[in-house]
Protein backbone atom coordinates (compact mmCIF):
# COMPACT_ATOMS: atom_id res chain seq x y z
CA UNK A 1 0.00 0.00 0.00
CA UNK A 2 1.11 3.52 -0.73
CA UNK A 3 -0.07 4.80 1.95
CA UNK A 4 2.93 6.44 4.18
CA UNK A 5 1.02 9.66 6.15
CA UNK A 6 0.22 8.99 9.44
CA UNK A 7 -0.56 12.40 10.99
CA UNK A 8 -3.02 15.19 10.50
CA UNK A 9 -0.13 17.69 9.01
CA UNK A 10 -1.14 18.22 4.98
CA UNK A 11 1.39 16.82 2.71
CA UNK A 12 3.29 19.33 0.21
CA UNK A 13 0.90 20.48 -2.65
CA UNK A 14 -1.97 19.44 -0.80
CA UNK A 15 -4.66 21.99 -1.25
CA UNK A 16 -4.39 24.59 1.33
CA UNK A 17 -7.60 24.73 3.52
CA UNK A 18 -9.98 27.25 3.45
CA UNK A 19 -12.04 26.31 0.27
CA UNK A 20 -15.43 25.19 1.48
CA UNK A 21 -15.89 22.17 -0.87
CA UNK A 22 -19.10 20.92 0.76
CA UNK A 23 -21.61 23.74 2.24
CA UNK A 24 -24.78 22.30 4.38
CA UNK A 25 -27.31 25.13 5.26
CA UNK A 26 -30.56 24.31 7.89
CA UNK A 27 -30.76 20.65 6.89
CA UNK A 28 -33.57 19.42 8.57
CA UNK A 29 -35.28 15.85 7.55
CA UNK A 30 -38.38 14.76 8.88
CA UNK A 31 -39.97 11.47 8.76
CA UNK A 32 -43.38 11.95 9.61
CA UNK A 33 -44.02 13.34 13.07
CA UNK A 34 -39.89 12.60 13.92
CA UNK A 35 -37.69 15.41 13.47
CA UNK A 36 -34.15 13.29 12.73
CA UNK A 37 -31.93 15.98 11.29
CA UNK A 38 -32.74 19.81 13.04
CA UNK A 39 -31.45 22.57 11.10
CA UNK A 40 -27.98 21.72 10.67
CA UNK A 41 -25.13 23.87 9.12
CA UNK A 42 -21.93 22.21 8.51
CA UNK A 43 -18.88 22.74 6.17
CA UNK A 44 -15.96 20.88 5.13
CA UNK A 45 -12.75 22.99 3.25
CA UNK A 46 -10.56 21.70 1.18
CA UNK A 47 -8.02 19.55 2.77
CA UNK A 48 -9.72 19.03 5.65
CA UNK A 49 -10.66 15.54 7.69
CA UNK A 50 -13.99 16.22 9.48
CA UNK A 51 -15.98 14.04 11.82
CA UNK A 52 -19.61 13.71 12.76
CA UNK A 53 -20.18 11.88 15.74
CA UNK A 54 -23.16 11.13 17.93
CA UNK A 55 -24.98 8.15 20.07
CA UNK A 56 -26.79 6.03 18.17
CA UNK A 57 -30.20 7.38 16.38
CA UNK A 58 -28.49 10.83 16.50
CA UNK A 59 -28.86 11.26 12.64
CA UNK A 60 -25.74 11.09 11.18
CA UNK A 61 -26.45 8.44 8.87
CA UNK A 62 -29.53 10.23 7.98
CA UNK A 63 -27.85 13.56 7.55
CA UNK A 64 -25.59 12.00 4.76
CA UNK A 65 -28.65 10.41 2.83
CA UNK A 66 -29.07 14.48 2.59
CA UNK A 67 -26.02 14.87 1.65
CA UNK A 68 -25.78 12.39 -1.01
CA UNK A 69 -29.55 12.96 -2.76
CA UNK A 70 -30.43 9.69 -1.06
CA UNK A 71 -33.30 11.61 1.08
CA UNK A 72 -33.95 15.23 0.18
CA UNK A 73 -34.17 17.58 3.31
CA UNK A 74 -37.23 18.57 4.41
CA UNK A 75 -35.73 21.79 4.77
CA UNK A 76 -32.45 23.07 3.61
CA UNK A 77 -29.57 23.09 1.40
CA UNK A 78 -26.40 21.62 0.55
CA UNK A 79 -23.84 23.04 -1.93
CA UNK A 80 -20.77 21.22 -3.64
CA UNK A 81 -17.90 24.19 -4.39
CA UNK A 82 -20.53 26.53 -4.74
CA UNK A 83 -23.28 24.95 -6.27
CA UNK A 84 -26.77 23.81 -4.81
CA UNK A 85 -26.51 19.66 -5.19
CA UNK A 86 -29.28 18.47 -7.15
CA UNK A 87 -31.53 15.86 -4.71
CA UNK A 88 -30.21 12.52 -7.07
CA UNK A 89 -27.53 10.15 -5.74
CA UNK A 90 -26.37 9.70 -9.28
CA UNK A 91 -26.26 13.91 -9.77
CA UNK A 92 -24.82 14.37 -6.52
CA UNK A 93 -21.62 11.41 -7.40
CA UNK A 94 -21.22 13.29 -10.62
CA UNK A 95 -20.49 16.44 -9.05
CA UNK A 96 -17.85 15.02 -6.95
CA UNK A 97 -19.33 13.34 -4.15
CA UNK A 98 -18.36 9.81 -3.35
CA UNK A 99 -20.05 7.51 -0.07
CA UNK A 100 -19.08 4.34 1.59
CA UNK A 101 -22.07 3.28 3.63
CA UNK A 102 -22.29 1.42 7.08
CA UNK A 103 -22.85 -2.08 5.78
CA UNK A 104 -20.59 -3.58 3.04
CA UNK A 105 -22.52 -2.74 -0.53
CA UNK A 106 -20.16 -4.71 -3.14
CA UNK A 107 -21.25 -6.37 -5.58
CA UNK A 108 -20.51 -10.12 -4.47
CA UNK A 109 -20.39 -11.98 -7.70
CA UNK A 110 -18.16 -9.75 -9.19
CA UNK A 111 -14.23 -9.20 -9.01
CA UNK A 112 -12.40 -6.45 -6.91
CA UNK A 113 -11.23 -5.08 -10.45
CA UNK A 114 -15.05 -4.81 -11.95
CA UNK A 115 -16.21 -3.36 -8.44
CA UNK A 116 -13.81 -0.59 -8.76
CA UNK A 117 -14.90 -0.02 -12.59
CA UNK A 118 -18.92 -0.18 -11.80
CA UNK A 119 -17.15 3.09 -9.24
CA UNK A 120 -15.98 4.86 -12.78
CA UNK A 121 -19.08 4.78 -14.55
CA UNK A 122 -19.81 8.35 -13.75
CA UNK A 123 -16.72 9.69 -15.30
CA UNK A 124 -16.90 7.45 -18.36
CA UNK A 125 -18.16 9.07 -21.46
CA UNK A 126 -18.73 6.41 -23.32
CA UNK A 127 -22.50 5.90 -23.80
CA UNK A 128 -24.58 2.44 -24.29
CA UNK A 129 -24.46 2.11 -28.05
CA UNK A 130 -20.43 2.63 -27.64
CA UNK A 131 -20.58 0.07 -25.37
CA UNK A 132 -22.70 -2.36 -27.19
CA UNK A 133 -21.06 -1.95 -30.83
CA UNK A 134 -17.59 -2.26 -28.91
CA UNK A 135 -16.36 0.34 -31.04
CA UNK A 136 -12.46 2.05 -31.17
CA UNK A 137 -14.08 4.49 -28.09
CA UNK A 138 -15.01 2.34 -25.61
CA UNK A 139 -12.11 -0.08 -26.20
CA UNK A 140 -10.08 3.46 -25.60
CA UNK A 141 -11.90 4.37 -22.74
CA UNK A 142 -12.07 0.82 -21.04
CA UNK A 143 -8.26 0.47 -21.01
CA UNK A 144 -8.18 3.69 -19.64
CA UNK A 145 -10.89 2.66 -16.93
CA UNK A 146 -9.17 -0.12 -16.14
CA UNK A 147 -5.33 1.56 -16.09
CA UNK A 148 -6.91 3.69 -13.39
CA UNK A 149 -8.60 1.27 -11.15
CA UNK A 150 -5.63 -0.80 -10.97
CA UNK A 151 -3.72 2.48 -9.69
CA UNK A 152 -6.51 2.42 -7.39
CA UNK A 153 -6.30 -1.11 -6.17
CA UNK A 154 -2.53 -0.95 -5.98
CA UNK A 155 -3.06 2.70 -3.93
CA UNK A 156 -5.28 0.55 -1.31
CA UNK A 157 -3.22 -2.59 -1.60
CA UNK A 158 -4.87 -4.79 -3.55
CA UNK A 159 -3.87 -4.96 -6.97
CA UNK A 160 -2.85 -8.14 -6.33
CA UNK A 161 -6.16 -9.73 -5.68
CA UNK A 162 -7.89 -7.58 -8.58
CA UNK A 163 -8.99 -10.68 -10.38
CA UNK A 164 -10.79 -12.23 -7.04
CA UNK A 165 -14.37 -12.35 -6.10
CA UNK A 166 -15.02 -9.40 -3.79
CA UNK A 167 -16.87 -12.20 -1.46
CA UNK A 168 -13.96 -13.75 -1.15
CA UNK A 169 -12.35 -11.02 0.49
CA UNK A 170 -11.67 -10.94 3.93
CA UNK A 171 -13.94 -7.95 6.03
CA UNK A 172 -11.47 -5.37 6.09
CA UNK A 173 -10.49 -5.51 2.58
CA UNK A 174 -14.21 -5.31 1.23
CA UNK A 175 -14.12 -2.16 3.80
CA UNK A 176 -10.71 -1.09 1.47
CA UNK A 177 -12.25 -2.32 -1.73
CA UNK A 178 -15.32 0.23 -0.60
CA UNK A 179 -13.44 3.27 -0.66
CA UNK A 180 -11.54 2.29 -3.74
CA UNK A 181 -14.64 2.24 -5.62
CA UNK A 182 -15.59 5.49 -4.47
CA UNK A 183 -12.11 7.19 -5.01
CA UNK A 184 -13.12 5.59 -8.93
CA UNK A 185 -15.55 8.15 -9.16
CA UNK A 186 -13.06 11.15 -9.00
CA UNK A 187 -14.28 12.90 -5.54
CA UNK A 188 -13.60 15.95 -4.34
CA UNK A 189 -14.98 15.08 -1.52
CA UNK A 190 -15.55 11.31 0.18
CA UNK A 191 -17.89 10.80 2.87
CA UNK A 192 -17.57 7.89 4.81
CA UNK A 193 -20.01 6.13 6.74
CA UNK A 194 -18.70 4.27 10.15
CA UNK A 195 -15.63 2.77 8.15
CA UNK A 196 -13.87 0.91 11.21
CA UNK A 197 -16.80 -0.82 12.16
CA UNK A 198 -16.32 -4.38 13.41
CA UNK A 199 -12.63 -4.18 12.52
CA UNK A 200 -9.87 -5.15 14.68
CA UNK A 201 -7.22 -2.73 16.07
CA UNK A 202 -4.24 -3.18 13.23
CA UNK A 203 -7.10 -2.57 10.58
CA UNK A 204 -8.42 0.60 12.27
CA UNK A 205 -5.13 1.97 12.17
CA UNK A 206 -4.67 0.71 8.39
CA UNK A 207 -7.48 2.43 7.75
CA UNK A 208 -6.68 5.91 9.60
CA UNK A 209 -3.18 5.57 7.80
CA UNK A 210 -5.20 5.16 4.24
CA UNK A 211 -7.66 8.27 4.72
CA UNK A 212 -4.31 10.58 5.53
CA UNK A 213 -3.10 9.17 2.19
CA UNK A 214 -6.50 9.86 1.04
CA UNK A 215 -6.57 13.60 2.13
CA UNK A 216 -3.14 14.19 0.79
CA UNK A 217 -4.52 13.53 -2.37
CA UNK A 218 -6.17 16.48 -2.24
CA UNK A 219 -9.96 14.66 -1.22
CA UNK A 220 -11.75 16.44 1.51
CA UNK A 221 -13.23 14.06 3.87
CA UNK A 222 -16.42 13.51 6.16
CA UNK A 223 -16.29 10.76 8.58
CA UNK A 224 -18.90 9.15 10.88
CA UNK A 225 -17.34 7.23 13.18
CA UNK A 226 -18.61 5.80 16.56
CA UNK A 227 -14.52 5.20 17.87
CA UNK A 228 -13.75 7.80 19.28
CA UNK A 229 -9.62 7.37 19.69
CA UNK A 230 -9.98 6.77 15.79
CA UNK A 231 -12.04 10.05 15.09
CA UNK A 232 -9.83 12.51 17.46
CA UNK A 233 -6.64 11.32 16.12
CA UNK A 234 -7.91 11.37 12.49
CA UNK A 235 -9.92 14.99 12.40
CA UNK A 236 -9.09 18.45 11.95
CA UNK A 237 -12.11 19.48 13.32
CA UNK A 238 -15.03 17.21 14.87
CA UNK A 239 -19.62 17.87 14.98
CA UNK A 240 -21.43 16.47 17.36
CA UNK A 241 -24.95 15.42 16.28
CA UNK A 242 -27.35 14.80 19.43
CA UNK A 243 -30.95 14.05 18.91
CA UNK A 244 -30.79 15.28 15.23
CA UNK A 245 -29.22 18.49 16.36
CA UNK A 246 -25.54 19.67 16.35
CA UNK A 247 -24.33 20.04 19.99
CA UNK A 248 -21.13 21.65 18.85
CA UNK A 249 -18.25 22.06 16.73
CA UNK A 250 -14.56 21.94 17.17
CA UNK A 251 -11.13 20.45 17.83
CA UNK A 252 -10.65 17.45 19.61
CA UNK A 253 -9.64 18.66 22.11
CA UNK A 254 -12.61 21.01 22.86
CA UNK A 255 -15.21 18.55 22.29
CA UNK A 256 -13.84 15.92 24.24
CA UNK A 257 -13.47 17.79 26.93
CA UNK A 258 -17.80 19.37 26.59
CA UNK A 259 -19.42 18.22 29.48
CA UNK A 260 -22.39 18.14 26.78
CA UNK A 261 -20.66 15.86 24.72
CA UNK A 262 -19.83 13.37 28.21
CA UNK A 263 -23.66 13.91 29.10
CA UNK A 264 -24.88 12.93 25.80
CA UNK A 265 -22.92 9.78 25.42
CA UNK A 266 -23.96 8.70 28.91
CA UNK A 267 -27.48 9.23 28.03
CA UNK A 268 -27.90 11.77 30.05
CA UNK A 269 -31.27 14.49 28.94
CA UNK A 270 -29.69 17.64 27.69
CA UNK A 271 -30.22 20.86 29.45
CA UNK A 272 -32.87 22.12 26.44
CA UNK A 273 -34.11 18.76 26.33
CA UNK A 274 -38.50 18.93 26.63
CA UNK A 275 -38.19 16.28 29.17
CA UNK A 276 -35.39 18.16 31.25
CA UNK A 277 -37.48 19.71 33.56
CA UNK A 278 -39.90 16.50 34.49
CA UNK A 279 -36.48 14.68 34.91
CA UNK A 280 -34.78 17.23 37.35
CA UNK A 281 -37.97 17.10 39.29
CA UNK A 282 -37.75 13.55 39.61
CA UNK A 283 -34.13 14.10 40.57
CA UNK A 284 -35.01 16.45 42.78
CA UNK A 285 -37.76 14.36 44.91
CA UNK A 286 -34.86 11.01 44.79
CA UNK A 287 -32.61 13.48 46.53
CA UNK A 288 -34.74 14.67 49.43
CA UNK A 289 -36.36 11.53 50.16
CA UNK A 290 -32.55 9.83 50.37
CA UNK A 291 -31.35 13.34 52.44
CA UNK A 292 -34.59 12.43 54.24
CA UNK A 293 -33.72 8.51 55.02
CA UNK A 294 -30.09 9.06 55.35
CA UNK A 295 -30.72 11.62 58.49
CA UNK A 296 -33.60 8.79 60.08
CA UNK A 297 -30.48 6.51 59.80
CA UNK A 298 -27.82 8.79 61.49
CA UNK A 299 -30.30 9.85 64.29
CA UNK A 300 -30.81 5.68 65.03
CA UNK A 301 -26.72 4.72 64.91
CA UNK A 302 -26.53 7.44 67.51
CA UNK A 303 -28.34 6.58 69.57
CA UNK A 304 -27.60 2.80 69.03
CA UNK A 305 -23.80 3.61 69.49
CA UNK A 306 -20.54 4.32 72.28
CA UNK A 307 -18.39 6.17 73.20
CA UNK A 308 -16.81 4.66 69.56
CA UNK A 309 -18.76 6.14 67.60
CA UNK A 310 -17.05 7.54 64.34
CA UNK A 311 -15.62 4.30 63.88
CA UNK A 312 -18.66 2.20 62.86
CA UNK A 313 -19.00 0.43 59.71
CA UNK A 314 -21.84 -0.03 57.36
CA UNK A 315 -23.32 -2.85 58.08
CA UNK A 316 -23.94 -3.86 54.58
CA UNK A 317 -22.10 -6.79 53.52
CA UNK A 318 -19.40 -5.94 50.67
CA UNK A 319 -20.56 -2.32 50.19
CA UNK A 320 -18.17 0.62 49.75
CA UNK A 321 -18.66 3.19 52.46
CA UNK A 322 -16.27 5.68 50.44
CA UNK A 323 -18.50 8.66 49.77
CA UNK A 324 -19.08 8.95 45.83
CA UNK A 325 -17.91 5.92 45.18
CA UNK A 326 -21.85 4.66 44.41
CA UNK A 327 -22.02 7.33 41.41
CA UNK A 328 -18.61 6.61 39.68
CA UNK A 329 -19.30 4.94 36.16
N1 LIG B 1 -36.17 6.11 6.46
C1 LIG B 1 -36.50 6.37 7.72
N2 LIG B 1 -37.80 6.44 8.09
C2 LIG B 1 -38.14 6.73 9.37
N3 LIG B 1 -37.26 6.99 10.35
C3 LIG B 1 -35.96 6.94 10.03
C4 LIG B 1 -35.51 6.64 8.71
N4 LIG B 1 -34.15 6.68 8.69
C5 LIG B 1 -33.77 6.98 9.95
N5 LIG B 1 -34.86 7.14 10.74
C6 LIG B 1 -34.84 7.51 12.16
O1 LIG B 1 -34.09 8.69 12.27
C7 LIG B 1 -33.33 8.70 13.46
C8 LIG B 1 -31.87 8.89 13.13
O2 LIG B 1 -31.38 7.71 12.52
P1 LIG B 1 -29.91 7.61 11.90
O3 LIG B 1 -29.77 6.24 11.33
O4 LIG B 1 -29.69 8.75 10.98
O5 LIG B 1 -29.00 7.79 13.20
P2 LIG B 1 -27.44 7.53 13.35
O6 LIG B 1 -26.91 8.67 14.15
O7 LIG B 1 -26.84 7.30 12.01
O8 LIG B 1 -27.44 6.21 14.22
P3 LIG B 1 -26.33 5.03 14.29
O9 LIG B 1 -25.12 5.60 14.93
O10 LIG B 1 -27.01 4.01 15.15
O11 LIG B 1 -26.11 4.54 12.89
C9 LIG B 1 -33.61 7.37 14.15
O12 LIG B 1 -34.61 7.60 15.11
C10 LIG B 1 -34.12 6.50 13.03
O13 LIG B 1 -34.99 5.51 13.52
Amino acid sequence: MTTHTTTKDTAPGTPTPGETVLDARGVTMRFGGLTAVRDVDLTVNSGEIVGLIGPNGAGKTTFFNCLTGLYIPTEGEVRYKDRVLPPKSFKVTAAGIARTFQNIRLFSNMTVLENVLVGRHTRTKEGLWSALLRGPGFHKAEATSRKRAMELLEFIGLADKAEHLSRNLPYGEQRKLEIARALASEPGLLLLDEPTAGMNPQETRATEELIFAIRDMGIAILVIEHDMRFIMNLCDRVAVLVQGQKLIEGDATTVQNDERVIAAYLGEPLADDPGAEEVAEVEAAEAAAEAAAADTADADTTAGTTATTGTTTDPTPGKDATPGKENDR
